[in-house]
């Protein structure tokens, strides 16, 4: 097999700048008004032709990925070889993952994405956007957002993604702690402390701070609805958000359904004081400055 043969794919991990949640539905989901955002923390998914469908991960937190049918890469793949003449039996598939597994960050439907997109270049099935979009959709309510990238307005489950004008740079900071949430128990929780959900609506002041490019704005309409559950859950996050604060971040936030908190910061040498006390703080396993926002999931043209 040739390197030309090998499709691969870069998808970003993304932070919730408003996560406003809805009374849970009678099909178990709650209504949303999200504002993503897309930053340069990657995987990659690399694809090529096979006899069967292989699956290979390496790199952040292998040992807690599903390697089996339930490995949302894997069932990307299903979907597309259930619908569409493939021009092999399988693929072999290889993950190389950045992103925290269940940190909140999206990382399985990042790789989701990124195989529909691998796929659909390899077998040229010439999909567009909007086909993309509703494959995705049934994979989980945060892969399309992983297609589009940018800063977008999630509705619906999130599935319904638009993307946001806005002006200017993020800098952030992340700290990534011991273990997962598991987003079920997130929204769970989340249900028992707040039965009647809150309102959907995302914050103007949000919308008018990203279009202005205020960062100083924008981090003071920073919200999380999920985030009382997350720390019921973990309280230990109390004190990482506490100490992100201190050391000079705009604001911090749990991302998503955590544990991963994310720290908004007024420029690059804030985010670097940030990141360098975080450092020492107890109880976190890592720290990145990362930025957005950045595009959604892209073919990388070199050979791999
Ligand atoms: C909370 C968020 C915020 O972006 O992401 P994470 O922070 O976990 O990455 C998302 O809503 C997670 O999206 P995703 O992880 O794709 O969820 P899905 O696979 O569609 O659903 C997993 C489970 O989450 C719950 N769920 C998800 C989306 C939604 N709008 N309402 C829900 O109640 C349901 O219990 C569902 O069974
Ligand atoms: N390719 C994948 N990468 C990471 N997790 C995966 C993948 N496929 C399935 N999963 C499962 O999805 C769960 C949620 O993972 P992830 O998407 O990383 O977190 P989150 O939903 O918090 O953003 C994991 O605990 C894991 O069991």
């Amino acid at each position: 097999m040739t390197t030309s043969a090998v499709v691969r794919v870069r998808v970003p991990a993304k932070i919730n700048l408003a996560l406003c949640v809805g009374p849970r539905a009678d099909d178990g989901f709650h209504p949303l008004g999200t504002v993503f955002e897309a930053v340069n923390l990657f995987d990659e998914v690399l694809l090529w032709p096979a006899d069967e469908v292989n699956l290979n991960i390496v790199g952040e937190g292998v040992d807690a990925v599903p390697v089996g049918p339930e490995n949302l890469a894997t069932k990307a793949f299903a979907l597309l070889a259930a619908r569409y003449t493939l021009p092999a039996p399988g693929v072999h598939l290889e993950i190389r993952k950045s992103i925290p597994v269940a940190g909140g960050m999206a990382g399985g439907s990042a790789d989701a994405a990124a195989t529909l997109l691998a796929v659909n270049e390899w077998a040229g099935l010439g999909m567009d956007a909007e086909e993309l979009r509703s494959h995705a959709a049934e994979l989980g309510s945060d892969v399309p957002f992983a297609l589009l990238g940018g800063v977008a307005l999630g509705t619906g489950r999130g599935d319904h993604v638009m993307p946001i004008m806005q002006r200017g740079h993020h800098h952030w900071v992340l700290a990534f702690s011991e273990g997962g949430l598991s987003t079920p128990a997130v929204y769970g929780r989340f249900d028992e402390l707040v039965p009647d959900g809150r309102d959907v609506d995302v914050p103007d002041a949000m919308i008018d701070a990203l279009a202005a490019g205020d960062v100083e704005h924008l981090a003071s309409t920073l919200r999380n609805d999920l985030q009382e559950a997350a720390l019921d859950l973990r309280p230990d996050l109390q004190k990482i958000l506490d100490a992100g604060q201190r050391a000079g971040a705009l604001a911090g936030i749990v991302s998503g359904s955590g544990p991963t908190c994310a720290f908004l910061c007024r420029n690059e040498d804030a985010a670097v004081r940030v990141s360098a006390a975080l450092v020492a703080e107890p109880g976190i396993v890592g720290v990145r400055r990362v930025h957005g926002p950045v595009p959604g999931a892209k073919i990388i043209r070199e050979h791999a």
